[in-house]
């Protein structure tokens, strides 16, 4: 794989597929950058105006960014950090911070993801399952599918005894045009094996709705 986007976090370069964020192809922003250009002029803009002279180049890296998951392996991420544990009860990891983009607007959406697995001998390592949000999220996406992708990358690289996935978002495509409801929040959830029963579910939704003291 090559050109991987990645924004200046310094774990960056020991993650399989990561690079840092000055590595974009010039070449690419130039293309962007000039694509961005037209579309400001079309606008009704005037992209020479002092305001705007570095706005394409802006929004080329942008977009580059919110989209740089196209380029990572989530599988890969995961596999790179799973130890053997003897360990069977289930693991939550709740409250992740999801920003994502509608495939529909190209506009944000953004809330939280609930993650939760019943290990089968290994475990992984906590902070590679925000990562998979994250790789699943920089992406066009519709909320349910970015669910079912994060699902069955934890699924089929960690083979549980099941896997739990709850996503709360708001659209702004709903909250700024549109319907303008600012306040709907979309919930999804996707899940495998153990989950799949009600009580193991049950215990799932009821630790992720329970707040810290
Ligand atoms: N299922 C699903 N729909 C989404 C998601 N994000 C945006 N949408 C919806 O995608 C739909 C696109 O519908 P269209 O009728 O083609 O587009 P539109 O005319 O801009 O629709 P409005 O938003 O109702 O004005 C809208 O209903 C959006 O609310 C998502 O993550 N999941
Ligand atoms: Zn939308």
């Amino acid at each position: 794989m090559s050109n991987h986007y990645i924004t200046d976090d310094d774990e960056a370069d020991d993650l399989p597929g990561y690079q840092k964020i000055d590595r974009y192809d010039p070449q690419l922003i130039d293309n962007l950058s000039a694509h961005y250009k037209d579309i400001l002029t079309q606008l009704g803009e005037d992209p020479e105006r002092e305001g705007l002279l570095k706005t394409p180049e802006r929004v080329a890296k942008a977009m580059l960014y919110l989209t740089h998951g196209y380029k990572l392996d989530a599988k890969a991420i995961l596999t790179s950090a799973l130890f053997k544990e003897d360990y069977s009860q289930m693991v939550i990891v709740k409250d992740i911070e999801v920003y994502s983009m509608c495939e529909h607007h190209m506009l944000p959406f953004f809330g939280k993801a609930h993650i939760a697995y019943i290990p089968n001998g290994h475990v992984v390592g906590l902070s590679k399952i925000p990562r998979v949000v994250d790789i699943y999220s920089r992406r066009l996406q519709v909320q349910e599918r970015l669910t079912n992708e994060i699902r069955d990358c934890i699924q089929e690289t960690l083979k549980p005894i099941g896997v739990g996935v709850v996503m709360e978002c708001r659209h702004l495509c709903m909250c700024m045009r549109g319907v303008q409801k600012q306040n709907s929040v979309t919930t999804t959830s996707a899940f495998t094996g153990g989950f799949l029963q009600e009580k193991t579910r049950a215990e799932f939704l009821n630790l992720i709705s329970s707040k810290l003291s």
